[in-house]
């Protein structure tokens, strides 16, 4: 079987004396996607700082395409090809859109061209500033400026939270059209499970710090006794 691309073997980690994550395990094979589901405060966000390289490893192991990246810095981890959509976005206030977007650029397939043809809305605004762009903007720049370092996995944490619900259409489409190229893998975070659900592979759920559930997202979107248990959503069952 071919290497997976990410490898998280029985992870334990966290901030300073607070441990977080107890023994997660999970793979990703190249291009793959997975939801990453939970209640508030169950180390969702936690697992994506780890897998950047964020936070302090108490055990386990982060393997990239087979090699141990446990105690590789952040910033060679991004060199690597991981690429991270942190909750907070990010954006530089003081530099135009351009900017932003050129500032962390690697070659490769997604340039300027390629990112304002998938967020047109940046393109209009390419010369603003960071902190003259809405919500939705700043979040399609967060996204767009990650892929232009072209990165091999994207880790988007939350990515609609707290936007109107047209400018979520505008993010679920671009998601969905980076899955469909199958060029990269996602990492998604994100409390609209429904979403989530149908935009990846497989899912895994985590309760207190560890992986409570895994399943693919097909089968996981059905099964709603396991979505109210650990998600504590009434989510709707797909047909
Ligand atoms: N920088 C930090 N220092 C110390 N503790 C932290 C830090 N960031 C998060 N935590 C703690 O780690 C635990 C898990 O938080 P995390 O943000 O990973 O959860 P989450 O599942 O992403 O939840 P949410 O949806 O609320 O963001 C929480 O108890 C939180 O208080």
């Amino acid at each position: 079987m071919a290497e997976p691309l990410l490898t998280l073997e029985k992870v334990t980690a966290g901030y300073g004396d607070a441990v977080v994550l107890h023994g997660v395990s999970f793979e990703l094979p190249e291009h793959g996607s997975l939801a990453l589901l939970g209640r508030n405060g169950v180390g969702k966000s936690t697992t994506l700082m780890t897998i950047m390289g964020y936070t302090q490893m108490r055990g386990g192991r982060v393997r990239w395409r087979g090699k141990d990246i446990s105690r590789v810095p952040p910033h060679k981890r991004a060199t690597m090809g991981i690429g991270w959509v942190a909750q907070e976005r990010e954006i530089f206030p003081s530099l135009s859109v351009e900017e932003n977007l050129t500032v962390a650029a690697r070659p490769g397939a997604w340039d300027l061209e390629a990112v304002f043809k998938m967020f047109p809305r940046l393109n209009e605004r390419r010369r603003n500033m960071g902190n003259q762009l809405s919500g939705g903007e700043q979040q399609m720049l967060a996204i767009a400026r990650a892929l232009m370092t072209n990165p091999a996995l994207l880790l988007l944490d939350e990515p609609c939270e707290g936007l109107a619900p047209v400018i979520v259409d505008e993010l679920i489409a671009a998601m969905r059209m980076l899955l469909d190229q199958r060029k990269i893998a996602i990492i998604l975070v994100e409390q609209h499970t429904e979403i989530a659900l149908e935009l990846t592979a497989d899912a895994l759920v985590l309760e207190r710090g560890a992986v409570a559930h895994a399943a693919r997202a097909e089968v996981l979107a059905k099964d709603t006794a396991t979505l109210e248990r650990l998600v504590g959503l009434r989510v709707a069952a797909t047909p």
